[in-house]
């Protein structure tokens, strides 16, 4: 038996820090949606009790270190399943983007193994277990549009934005997002307005979306990255209605409705710009 799962990318809307956290990590108020950029995994049974992963991207392991042979593992362990798996991944998000690629891989790992398995897991136990590989898997296993607070792994559903365009644009950098975190200075931050968010969404008011969409850890990667900064001014140029950085960054992405202008984004953006991509905002849930 095989299945074969899509993993979404994710972007930030809305991702403000509260605090630090004793232990380490920070308290965070985000506002996340799936686009359709997406990796795909094919999971299937194997003889011998192992983990076998391949992917078709020479910048991911393809070993434990590999957040989907994390998620194998630990359901593997956690359900005392002695069985092997071969998972496959075509990778198609960019790596070390912002877009949670790694954690929409495991998520997916998650999803497919309680089909492959028959394990009857609910989403929830998928996303709680998916909290222990990291902040975002959670998200990840629900897709659609939702709040996140705690660390990331408290998730809410929230109304999803309109659909449109986005165009995303990654340099050819890599950003460490524990990096990030270390440097942000809270006392120099401009908080975004979360509630402000849902209701533009609630009211699905895209200018209003556009308005209230902010990023605290941007200013930390624009100081280590200037060419970040050029993107934004680029796709502000071209005529992007929102401009903000993913995450932790370095993938900006820009929001338009009109075919014609999203068209001109993406042709202005690539020679200028490693990797761009114009793709579909999903917003709804797609649970598997
Ligand atoms: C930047 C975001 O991608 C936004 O969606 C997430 O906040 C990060 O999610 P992630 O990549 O799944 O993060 P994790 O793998 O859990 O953590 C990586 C590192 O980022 C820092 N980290 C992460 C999440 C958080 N709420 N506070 C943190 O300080 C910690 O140093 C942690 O060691
Ligand atoms: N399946 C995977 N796909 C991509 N990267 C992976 C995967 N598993 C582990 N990694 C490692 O995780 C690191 C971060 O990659 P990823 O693409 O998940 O970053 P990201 O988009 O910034 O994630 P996030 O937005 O959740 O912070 C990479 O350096 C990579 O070596």
């Amino acid at each position: 038996m095989k299945i074969c799962i899509k993993a979404p990318a994710k972007i930030n809307l809305v991702l403000d820090v509260l605090h630090k956290r004793p232990d380490g990590y920070h308290e965070v108020e985000m506002i996340m949606t799936t686009v359709d950029l997406a990796d795909r995994l094919e999971l299937s049974n194997i003889k011998g009790n192992k983990i076998i992963l391949e992917s078709s991207s020479g910048f991911v392991p393809d070993d434990s270190r590999n957040l989907a042979y994390q998620a194998a593992l630990l359901i593997k362990e956690r359900y005392g399943i002695e069985k092997g798996v071969h998972i496959k991944i075509d990778k198609h998000i960019p790596v070390a983007a912002g877009l949670a690629g790694g954690s929409s891989d495991a998520a997916a790992a998650l999803k497919g193994l309680n089909q492959l398995w028959n394990l009857g897991l609910s989403h929830d136990k998928l996303a709680q277990l998916g909290s222990e590989i990291g902040s975002d898997v959670s998200f990840c296993v629900y897709g659609g549009t939702a709040l996140a607070t705690g660390r990331g792994e408290v998730i809410k559903r929230i109304d999803s934005p309109p659909p449109c365009w986005v165009i995303l644009a990654k340099p050819s950098i890599g950003v460490s997002t524990a990096d990030v975190y270390r440097k942000l200075n809270l006392d120099k931050v401009e908080h975004p307005n979360v509630n402000n968010m849902i209701k533009a969404l609630k009211d699905k008011d895209y200018q209003g979306i556009c308005r209230e969409m902010g990023n605290v850890l941007e200013g930390v990667t624009l100081s280590m990255h200037p060419e970040v900064n050029r993107i934004k001014e680029k796709m502000h140029s071209l005529g992007a209605d929102g401009v903000l950085m993913s995450g932790s960054g370095p993938t900006v992405f820009g929001l338009t409705v009109h075919e014609s202008r999203m068209q001109r984004i993406y042709n202005g953006l690539r020679g200028f710009c490693d990797q761009v991509y114009a793709v579909r905002l999903i917003g709804e849930r797609t649970l598997e």
